[in-house]
């Protein structure tokens, strides 16, 4: 017996509409309401390691060459990702359009906007980690460069509203990863010139697939996709895909939520490095490339922060010969220590500054999202100087 509930009447139409017309074969799992994480998939019996558990053809995806998305001439200037999103929103209006049963299973747009911080409210934004605001601001001006390449072609009205965001949302947290060139050619192969970023599919049923570090296996080839289990799996089990070895800022930023327990976790130091170093010592790191994208995951500080500190306590030439291998930096070590635990004591005042803001804020699911960073946070970072004391 499931601990999950059993899906509504709009999911049971999608799944009826996606078995029946659309060629997806579903195989001992089933999509059913998961607190917390929206939909998602459980098995319905019991499951062995390999079994293919869904297949979707190539057919029912929407990708850039489904005939609705390729009749509306959208600019190539403009991402594959953004030119997704303007055909989704362009057909919303058209009742008649083949995927509406699937589309009635995604989330509402006030779903996706409180969990994903992009259209989030400044006071919300300036509460984000250092990372995560560096991705959300890569991802705000992604999103405006897909508006300016479309500008020409859809109407202000519409780039310009809520609608697109949401769309563009949905294609962001949706999507997996398709490489194929329209059926129809003589030779159907990869393109291997096409940008990584640009080969998305929306995938109907496969897309129920909740997120976890490690999870089932997803697979292509030019007749549609398929997802493999991984392991054995009991009935009623919730069954995962992994989107990638993502920290739990990037999870929060792309995909609206983060993982209790994240071994790709890891947080960014740059903010509290970077300041204590000289203009000399800047350009010896950016000659050994070493310069910033300093971490630390839930156990270490990572080595390029290790090395970056080290410049803090050697003489430059020795630290030279550090960088250049030549030379051991074990009697530095309990200096570098000190440096180390100077940097995350003062990490962890920001921290305790961040959290009792976060308290002031009015109940809202940007607040919980929030608080539960910052206590993730706070706890890599008090793991580590527990270890260094
Ligand atoms: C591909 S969809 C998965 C299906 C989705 N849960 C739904 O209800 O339609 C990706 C979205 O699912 C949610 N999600 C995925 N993995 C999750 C997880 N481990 N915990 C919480 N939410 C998750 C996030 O909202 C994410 O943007």
């Amino acid at each position: 017996m499931s601990a999950y509930n059993p899906l509504d009447a709009t999911h049971q139409a999608f799944v009826d509409w996606a078995t029946s017309s659309q060629g997806v074969i579903i195989n001992g799992i089933q999509a059913a309401r998961i607190p917390g994480r929206g939909h998602g998939i459980i098995s319905s019996r019991r499951i062995k390691k390999d079994e293919r558990l869904v297949f979707v053809p190539s057919k029912a995806l929407i990708t850039i060459n489904s005939e609705f998305v390729k009749s509306l001439k959208l600019p190539n200037q403009c991402t594959v990702h953004g030119r997704l999103a303007a055909a989704l929103m362009l057909v919303h209006s058209d009742d008649s359009r083949s995927y509406l049963p699937w589309e009635q299973t995604w989330p509402t747009m006030e779903e996706l906007m409180q969990s994903i911080p992009l259209q989030w409210s400044r006071n919300h934004v300036d509460l984000l980690s250092q990372s995560a605001k560096a991705l959300r601001e890569k991802q705000t001006s992604k999103l405006t460069k897909d508006r300016d390449a479309l500008r020409h072609i859809v109407p202000p009205e519409l780039l310009d509203s809520d609608l697109y965001v949401y769309f563009w949302l949905v294609v962001n947290t949706r999507c997996f990863f398709w490489d194929y060139p329209p059926p129809g050619r003589k030779r159907f192969k990869r393109r291997k010139t096409q940008n990584v970023d640009d080969c998305m599919a929306l995938c109907p049923f496969a897309d129920y697939f909740n997120h976890a570090e490690d999870g089932c296996d997803f697979d292509s080839n030019p007749s549609g996709c398929w997802i493999t289990a991984d392991r054995d799996y009991d009935a009623g089990d919730e069954l995962f895909v992994s989107y990638g070895k993502h920290s739990n800022d990037f999870l929060l930023v792309e995909y609206g939520f983060v993982l209790p327990q994240n071994k790709w976790d890891t947080i960014k130091l740059d903010d509290y490095i970077l300041p204590k170093l000289t203009a000399s010592q800047k350009d010896v790191l950016q000659e050994f490339s070493l310069f910033g994208d300093y971490t630390l995951d839930s156990s270490q500080i990572c080595y390029r922060s290790q090395a970056t500190l080290l410049g803090l306590v050697l003489p430059k030439a020795k630290w030279r010969r550090f960088l250049n291998g030549e030379y051991d930096s074990e009697h530095e070590q309990p200096a570098m220590d000190k440096k180390c635990l100077t940097i995350l004591l003062q990490y962890q005042d920001d921290i305790g500054k961040n959290l009792r803001a976060i308290e002031q804020l009015q109940k809202c699911p940007e607040k919980d999202a929030l608080a539960e960073r910052w206590k993730q946070i706070e706890t890599m970072v008090h793991n580590t100087v527990q270890r260094l004391r």
